[in-house]
């Protein structure tokens, strides 16, 4: 018998949600902002498996004072040319560039990944300033996939910090100047977590 496509076929098929109908938006000091969409995606479990597959991910090393050490996660970078792993996340960036285009000015084109394996891995405090966020206005928006991790933001000068949970299919955008006057991290946790993906979308001569 052929098979019959059900509802949990068209349940299981990754999508997303418009996004005019659900952002909600985090005015912060210094003329920051962040853009929340929890369950952006719908289905995203069939992308999560895309992207815990062989896409090229590689462990970077840094120099830090007398040795070289891995950086704890692992990453992959896909420029503006390179067809991203899964057709959602092409769409992801169209949806993206529709609803932010007459704010931003100008498209998002890159998209940068990062696997964080378990709870070990983390990125550190930092800004996104190589290129021009460190001197003007930009938006970085993230999709993640996977186990929930925190995303924490601090003032630049000092001041309390706030804190995002970023689960399976869940959107957020840095903006304004975020990037300048803010920095953000994803610390490591004690507790049992499985993979977590980020997709960050950002626009030319940003990173
Ligand atoms: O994984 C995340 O959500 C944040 C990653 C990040 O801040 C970066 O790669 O610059
Ligand atoms: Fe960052």
């Amino acid at each position: 018998m052929a098979h019959q496509p059900s509802m949990w076929d068209v349940a299981e098929q990754a999508s997303l949600s418009p996004l005019g109908a659900g952002v909600v938006r985090h005015p912060l000091a210094h003329g920051a902002w962040v853009d929340h969409l929890p369950g952006w995606v719908q289905g995203s479990d069939e992308v999560l498996d895309v992207l815990l597959g062989d896409i090229g991910w590689r462990a970077d090393r840094r120099q830090m004072y007398d040795r070289e050490v891995e950086v704890p996660r692992l990453l992959r970078w896909y420029a503006g040319g390179e067809a991203l792993p899964h057709p959602l996340l092409g769409q992801a960036r169209a949806d993206l560039d529709a609803h932010y285009r007459s704010e931003l000015g100008e498209p998002f084109v890159s998209a940068g990944m990062c696997l964080y394996r378990d709870g070990r891995d983390s990125v550190a405090w930092h800004g996104d300033r190589i290129g021009r966020g460190r001197t003007a206005d930009t938006m970085v928006a993230i999709v993640s996939f996977g186990s929930p991790r925190a995303l924490m933001l601090r003032p630049v000068g000092g001041g309390a910090s706030i804190r995002f949970t970023l689960g399976h299919g869940d959107l957020v955008v840095m903006g304004g100047s975020c990037q300048r006057t803010w920095e953000h991290c994803i610390p490591k946790t004690t507790k049992p977590v499985g993979p977590r993906v980020s997709v960050q979308f950002r626009p030319r001569g940003v990173a």
